[in-house]
């Protein structure tokens, strides 16, 4: 497998994906963003991509959303990882917390410490870094524009000419980031009991009630949402998507029958995969919507066709 990641080394997305079995030995070729990692997977470049997707904090990682909803039929989501994220201040040897004026991250990682930022580094400007390890590294190199950088411990450890200002700086010391490894033409791991399914969803236009069709879907099938977020697809003012992550697999009858339900309101969804929980916590599932009962309304209906089906009625169970 080759892997392919929003680097450069020693972001949170990297160790994301060192907890992938194999990764550590595989190839694994940095990008520089999430779309750049996604068109490395579409252009054949990689087999998989690691990419974030959600913080326990900021919610959504808009880029990530977006990329892989524009991404094409054919790329589908295949493990997921959740990395518990701490955030050092690191500068170059020599200057201290007063002498700061500038300092560069990832947005999502300056929006998880803009309290402590507030509150230690007044009046600092931020400059847009493309990870929390670009941020760092720029550092090393001649006038990078910025003083300091918010990256992960691990980046501080990795670079003796980086030196820790301040420890442990995260304004909510329980952040977690979910991360995504996407792959190309991949069929859907064997179900475990405690899944994930990712669809986007195309809101139909000027319909009312055209969310709530939608959700009926779920919960009419005992299924829950694990997230829900909309998008503008960008085509005008007022069209927007879901991304949602819902409790289950494709394998599930409760799952297909919800997705031929959606496919009916919303004809352009978009299928992301099935993959395992990484808390592992397995899916309760009521005996209304058990994989027995659908079996048993399925057969129920097809013996009402005394003599067998009528020839050209489609099979649509
Ligand atoms: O910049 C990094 O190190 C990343 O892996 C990106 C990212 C993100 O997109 O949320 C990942 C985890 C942290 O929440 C901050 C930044």
């Amino acid at each position: 497998m080759r892997y392919t990641y929003l680097g450069p080394s020693g972001t949170f997305t990297e160790a994301a994906l060192l907890t992938v079995p194999g990764a550590l030995d595989a190839a694994r070729v940095p990008a520089t963003s999430v779309p750049d990692a996604l068109e490395r997977l579409r252009n054949g470049e990689a087999d998989a991509a690691m990419v974030p997707i959600e913080n326990s904090v900021e919610g959504g990682v808009t880029a990530t959303l977006d990329a892989i909803a524009a991404g094409g039929a054919d790329l589908r989501i295949i493990r997921e990882v959740l990395v518990p994220i701490t955030f050092v201040l690191v500068a170059r040897p020599g200057v201290s917390l007063e002498d700061i004026r500038t300092v560069s991250t990832h947005t999502h990682a300056w929006a998880q410490v803009r309290a402590w930022a507030a509150a230690n580094l007044r009046g600092v400007d931020y400059v847009p870094g493309s990870s929390t390890a670009a941020a760092a590294l720029g550092l090393l190199h001649e006038n990078p524009g910025y003083q300091a950088a918010v990256c992960s411990p691990t980046v501080a450890q990795q670079h003796p000419d980086l030196e820790v200002l301040a420890h442990n700086i995260g304004d909510n010391k329980n952040a977690v980031t979910r991360f995504v490894l996407v792959a190309r033409n991949k069929p859907a791991p064997a179900p475990t009991g405690a899944d994930k399914t990712t669809l986007v969803i195309p809101l139909p236009q000027d319909r009312p009630g055209a969310l709530l069709d939608l959700l009926e879907q779920f919960s009419t099938r005992g299924i829950n949402l694990s997230r829900i977020e909309s998008r503008p697809t960008g085509e005008f003012l007022g069209s927007y998507f879901f991304s949602i992550d819902i409790d289950g697999h494709l394998h599930d009858a409760r799952v297909r029958d919800a997705l031929r339900g959606i496919h009916r309101v919303s004809p352009g969804v978009q299928y992301l995969g099935s993959y395992p929980r990484a808390d592992q916590r397995v899916t309760a599932v009521d005996t209304l919507h058990s994989e027995d009962a659908f079996d048993a309304a399925r057969d129920w209906v097809e013996a009402l066709f005394v003599g067998g089906r009528p020839e050209g009625l489609k099979h649509n169970i």
